[in-house]
């Protein structure tokens, strides 16, 4: 990370997530060059020197240049990412809670909304809502007739997303599902809502993906979108070696995703990446 670059954001806040699960992803290779620096100890001036650089121009791709993101130019990026204050807010109370790797990325919950809005969208799900980063980003696009149904089991970091959901004044376009997600969308399906979404975002259990999947391939209509979080899962979805229930079952996932007629595909390296299919 450049730490002498001006940014809108918390810079605090924003290394916490640049040296953590979020980016890692995506400067792999630099990391993979930091000769075993702990990660708590690997700060933005051990990675200065390190340029973009060009992670596949083997000619059996085009000589395609696809470049890795640096702490430098992630550190750009964010200086083109328009957060709304009150996320910025959200995002800086979390960074001190616990897990606080987990929230969406600032640009990716600029995706999210830009999806929605793209859509035209007003009847959303979003399935693992944490403190409420990517609902709110979600939210704040919807138009007043808007409606997101949000999922999440746990009960402390629901206090901080709708403390954040009332602060932005979108409250009433919220509905907490507090409870297991699948039984929440299970229940949707049973009152008769299916084919009635637009948009769908899953960032929960990983394991319980492909589920999720099915549940909300139901509910969204045809030409609906559901993006799925965490497709690259920090890289270890391409190494042979890493073979754990959440890596498999990722792989899997992505995998019968590809396969899946059900739907048109775009696998995009942003944050942990996305995947994001559209309903045919
Ligand atoms: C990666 S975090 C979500 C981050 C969130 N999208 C954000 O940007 O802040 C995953 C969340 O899913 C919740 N979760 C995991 N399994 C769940 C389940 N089976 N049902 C409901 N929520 C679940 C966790 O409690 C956690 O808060």
């Amino acid at each position: 990370m450049a730490c002498s670059t001006a940014v809108n954001h918390s810079v605090l806040g924003l290394q916490r997530q640049i040296v953590g699960k979020r980016l890692s992803l995506l400067s792999l290779p630099a990391i993979t060059n930091l000769g075993g620096i702990p990660r708590r100890r690997r700060s933005c001036h051990v990675y200065a020197h390190l340029q973009p650089s060009v992670v596949s121009d083997d000619p059996k791709y085009g000589n395609k240049q696809v470049i890795t993101i640096t702490p430098r130019l992630y550190d750009y990026i964010l200086t083109n990412v328009r957060e709304p204050e009150i996320l910025r807010q959200l995002r800086e109370e979390t960074a001190n809670m616990r897990g606080s790797q987990m929230q969406v990325s600032p640009e990716q919950a600029q995706l999210l909304a830009m999806l929605v809005q793209i859509l035209g969208a007003e009847r959303c799900i979003e399935v693992g809502v944490y403190t409420g980063y990517s609902s709110l980003a979600i939210a704040l696009v919807l138009p007043e007739s808007g409606y997101l149904v949000a999922c999440e089991r746990d009960s402390k970091s629901l206090e901080v997303a709708k403390r954040y959901y009332k602060q932005a004044g979108v409250s009433h376009k919220v509905d907490v599902k507090h409870g297991l997600a699948s039984d929440a969308l299970k229940s949707l399906i049973l009152n008769g809502e299916s084919g009635s979404y637009d948009f769908a975002f899953v960032d929960a259990e990983k394991r319980m993906n492909q589920e999720y999947f099915e549940l909300l391939l139901q509910l969204v209509r045809t030409r609906g979108v559901i993006v799925i979080d965490n497709v690259l899962w920090h890289g270890k979805v391409a190494d042979p070696l890493v073979n754990d229930a959440r890596t498999v079952s990722i792989r899997n996932f992505n995998k019968n995703i590809m396969e899946d007629k059900r739907v048109s595909i775009s696998m995009v390296p942003i944050g942990d990446g996305i995947t994001i299919c559209r309903k045919r």
